[in-house]
């Protein structure tokens, strides 16, 4: 069964079609990366998704009951179980790393959680596990300011993992990353897909390789191929338009 179905969107902007027509599905609990040259419309899929871009045509369906996307604003969408992970940290940089995912998770809760900054016990628990899934487990007392830029993209997928998204959209996670790092990183995100669709966006092609996942292939705003890494590198079209150049 789909989480998500994005069937015939297109969006213009001044005239330009940055998405044309686009339709597909991710599955509940898949792991799916999308590629394709710069401007193919990766980003803009990710800002229809999440209520930021409205398009001008197409449906964009989400869950059992197919719930229209399109009618629901960006917080709404946000709380219906999209999370979204931007290519730059934003960690509240003063805080230790506990912190950071405690206030994730208050945030979850009540708009009023984060003024009543105090941890239960199953905060604590729930902490622990969670810094244990991104690995850093042993750096709770740490202030997120301190850490590698590795570590804080970590702390921000486990701040996102902290409101329990049943799809998480994460936007080039290996930018800027040791190939040590990137390989945590490819474990977080598979360990994640687990139990929640797990979409990411990403150049690297070593790190697309190592998800070993579905992948879509994005061409001036459609679907130009989709299957495995092997099966889309070897497509002609795919070949012409993003890995020959
Ligand atoms: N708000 C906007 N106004 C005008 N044009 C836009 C806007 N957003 C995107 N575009 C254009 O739409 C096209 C698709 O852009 P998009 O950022 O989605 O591509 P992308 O696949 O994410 O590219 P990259 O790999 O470079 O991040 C581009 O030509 C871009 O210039």
């Amino acid at each position: 069964m789909s989480l998500l179905e994005v069937a015939g969107v297109s969006v213009s902007f001044d005239g330009f079609k940055a998405i044309n027509n686009l339709s597909f599905e991710i599955g509940e609990a898949e792991l799916r990366a999308i590629i394709g040259p710069n401007g193919a419309g990766k980003t803009t899929f990710m800002d229809i998704v999440t209520g930021k871009t409205r398009p001008d045509e197409g449906q964009v369906l989400w869950g059992e009951t197919s719930t229209s996307l399109l009618r629901l604003s960006e917080s709404q969408i946000a709380r219906a179980g999209v999370g979204r992970k931007f290519q730059r940290p934003t960690v509240f940089e003063d805080q230790s790393v506990e912190d950071n995912l405690l206030l994730a998770l208050k945030k979850n809760r009540s708009p009023f959680g984060v003024l009543a900054f105090k941890k239960s016990t199953d905060d604590a628990d729930a902490i622990t596990k969670l810094a244990d899934e991104i690995g850093l487990g042993d750096q709770l007392t740490r202030k997120a300011g301190e850490l590698s830029h590795g570590q804080k993209q970590w702390l921000e997928i486990g701040m996102l993992l902290a409101q329990d998204p049943q799809l998480l959209l994460v936007d080039e996670p290996a930018a800027g990353m040791t190939l040590a790092e990137r390989e945590h990183t490819t474990d977080i995100l598979k360990k994640a897909a687990g139990t929640r669709a797990v979409v990411v966006v990403e150049h690297d092609m070593e790190f697309v390789r190592r998800l070993d996942c579905k992948v879509t292939v994005l061409h001036e705003g459609s679907v130009l191929a989709e299957g495995s890494l092997d099966h889309v590198t070897q497509n002609q079209d795919v070949i012409d338009v993003y890995l020959g150049r």
